[in-house]
């Protein structure tokens, strides 16, 4: 146990979404199918925040507002209510020909999306997100809850976790500062 003191700001969202799982891991969870999720992240101090000591006036890390706004705005108009989708499931392509007005409501990860995969890209986002912020806070780990009794929690750099990329980082949309959920279509 250290004497330094270690703040963590914990923010909780909640949105809903649907996915499937299509590598033949989960056979019943191939059909389509729906789940109102948290997301909980922890974040401290990053290294360029100049606040290790509270101040006597605001003490403050940072507002609340600040620290949690653009995550949580990426929370409510990009991740709440889309379709989760492997890059390798033919339904990509179906929307693409079908209803190609609604593919930007598809979020697609390499390989099938569960709540592993998700955790890991969010919480990649979440640090583009932090570091276009200038890294006032960073983050330490991250908790999606699927359903009242599946949780997945991840802590460290979600770069070792995921499968490798060919390309440079940015070139997914999981490593980039924007709005972005999917890549190439
Ligand atoms: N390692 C993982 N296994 C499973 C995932 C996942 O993301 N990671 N996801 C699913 C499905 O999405 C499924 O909807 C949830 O799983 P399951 O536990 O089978 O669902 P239940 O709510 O029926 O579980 P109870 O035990 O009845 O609470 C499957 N596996």
């Amino acid at each position: 146990m250290t004497d330094t003191p270690q703040t963590e700001l914990v923010f909780t969202r909640r949105f809903c979404m649907a996915h499937r799982l299509i590598a033949g891991a989960s056979e019943r969870c191939a059909i389509p199918h729906g789940h109102n999720e948290y997301v909980t992240v922890t974040l401290g101090t990053g290294p360029n925040n100049p606040h290790t000591r509270l101040d006597g006036h605001t003490n403050m890390l940072l507002p609340f507002a600040e620290a949690k706004g653009r995550w949580h705005r990426f929370i409510d108009e990009r991740v709440d209510h889309c379709f989760q989708l492997s890059d390798k499931d033919p339904l990509v392509r179906w929307f693409a020909q079908h209803e190609p007005q609604r593919l930007d409501r598809i979020l697609i990860t390499p390989g099938d999306p569960t709540t592993e995969m998700l955790a890991a890209v969010l919480m990649s986002k979440l640090r583009a997100f932090l570091r276009d912020q200038g890294e006032l806070l960073t983050v330490l780990s991250i908790e999606i809850k699927e359903t009242p009794t599946n949780t997945v929690r991840l802590h460290g750099n979600p770069q070792h976790y995921l499968p490798p990329i060919e390309g440079p980082l940015e070139s997914v949309w999981w490593n980039r500062a924007d709005d972005t959920i999917a890549d190439g279509i």
